[in-house]
Order: C-alpha cells, then structure tokens, then sequence
C-alpha cells in the first residue's frame, strides 16, 4: 500500500521574499521536506541570507541558526558565547549568576560540545582573541547547543579546510536530520548534500537530487564561469542559464 505523501515543513508558494519594500526572490516556490540535507548555492547577493531569514522566520524555535557573520561577542569567554544560544530558556537571575560563575551543568554540556568541534581548553578565552575557523566552530557549538530539530547555516564552513568542512558537516548532522546550508563548495554540494538549491537573478534556476546534478549544473549559477567558459568572442555576453536545460523541474524520488 502507498504511503502517506510526505508533508514539507515549510512551502512558499509564489511568495515574495525580501526585505522591507526591497523583494529579492519575486514569486518563489519551493518546499522544504524533513529529513533532507539541502545545500543552498548561489553567486554572492543572489538572495541565500534572504532565503534562509524566510525559512527561520517559518520555522521558529524548530530551527537552530547559525549567522553568517557569527553574531559572537568578542569580549566574552567561548563558554558564555556558546551558553547564548539557550539564553531565553534561562530565568535573568540565573543568566546573571552564570555570567559571573558558570553554572555547573551548562558548563558540562558546553565543554564537551567544545570539544568535539576541537575548541577543548579555550572555555574561558575571549572570542575576539580566536582564529577565524575557531571563531566559525564556536557560533556552530552555539547553534548545536541550541538542541533544536532543523538546523539552519550560512555559511557555516565558510572559513573551514574541507576536511574540517566534513568533520563540521557530519557534527551538525549528528544531531540534525534535517538541514539547509548554505555554501560555496560546490563539490561539497554534490557529494554530501540529498538536494541542492540553486539561486540565480532572484530566481530558484536549481531545485534537485544533488545526485541528479553536475559540476557544470551548478558552475551555470555563477556569472563569472559563464564568463570563464566563453570563447573571446562572446566574453561581452554572458550568458543566463536556460531555463529549460537547468534541473529545477526534476522531481523529488
Ligand atoms: N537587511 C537587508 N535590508 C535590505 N536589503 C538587504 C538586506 N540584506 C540583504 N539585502 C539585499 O538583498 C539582496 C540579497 O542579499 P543576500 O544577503 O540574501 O544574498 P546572499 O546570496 O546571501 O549573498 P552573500 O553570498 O554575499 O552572503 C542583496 O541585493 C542585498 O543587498
């Protein structure tokens, strides 16, 4: 017997995103389904931070985030950065209490997320006195220690090497089924994501199985491979992918 259709946990349909009176993706569709691992791609100002706004806005306390830039405190310690992300489940006085002497039980559970994101022994550091790539590890343990069902990020391994990329990739997965990441690596994209995203000009051009998905798929997103990819004499005009050939209309399996 057939089962049930799944139901997404977020749809827009036809709906303007964007900012203010500014709309960014005019008349998008797109649906987000549980359990997949999206990977949101797209060349810089294309709308991916827009797109991700919308779907937390959505998504309420369901959904963990992780900015794109960060959103730490320099000046306060790792531990009390991290313990921000479950800030509001706290009374104030505790809050007060735990900036001055960390409480005991938060501080287990963040040093240990710590140290599996390879930050054990910089608890008590000032944020502004980390590395870039610690600094990204530490708005990712926030965004862990959030402990909610979805996990959003932009950009989240951004200042990463790849191997790190994966390390980080597969914590955050650990403990979330379903995610929607948006990224530059457009291999990352294909060999460990289920769905990719594509923006291009204010529209969703890709919206496939990554498995489904070429290098040369997702290099169309991206003005300056047109641009690269053009003989000399059509460097002058680069070229929109065409709508027909791009794989937004493949279905789900
Ligand atoms: N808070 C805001 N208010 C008004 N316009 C905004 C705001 N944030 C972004 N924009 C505009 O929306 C458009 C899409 O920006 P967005 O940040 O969503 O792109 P992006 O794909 O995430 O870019 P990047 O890869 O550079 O982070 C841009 O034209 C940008 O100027």
């Amino acid at each position: 017997m057939a089962g049930e259709p799944r139901r997404p946990l977020v749809a827009f349909e036809a709906e303007d995103l964007g900012h203010d009176d500014q709309v960014v993706l005019p008349r998008l569709t797109l649906a987000l389904y549980p359990d997949e691992r999206i990977a949101l791609l797209g060349p810089s100002g294309a709308g991916k931070s827009t797109l991700l706004g919308a779907l937390r806005l959505r998504l309420g306390d369901a959904a963990a985030w992780c900015p794109q830039q960060h959103g730490l405190v320099p000046q306060l310690a790792v531990y009390h950065n991290v313990y921000m992300g479950r800030l509001a489940e706290h009374s104030a006085l505790a809050n007060l209490w735990n900036l001055v002497r960390p409480l005991a039980g938060p501080w287990r559970q963040v040093a240990e997320l710590c140290e599996s994101l390879g930050l054990a022994g910089l608890l008590r550091r000032p944020v502004g006195q980390l590395s870039g790539g610690q600094r990204q590890r530490v708005a990712i343990a926030r965004a862990l220690y959030q402990q909610r069902e979805l996990f959003l990020g932009d950009e989240p391994v951004a200042s990463v090497d790849p191997h790190q990329a994966l390390r980080l990739l597969g914590l955050i997965e650990a403990r979330h089924t379903t995610t929607v990441i948006a990224l530059h690596q457009r291999e990352l994209a294909l060999s460990h994501f289920d769905r990719v995203w594509g923006l291009r000009d204010g529209q969703l051009v890709i919206d496939a199985p990554a498995q489904q998905l070429t290098l040369a798929d997702l290099d169309g997103l991206y003005p300056d491979a047109d641009t690269l990819a053009a003989s000399p004499q059509e460097e002058t005009a680069p070229q929109m992918p065409d709508p027909e050939a791009l794989p937004c209309a493949r279905g789900r399996p």
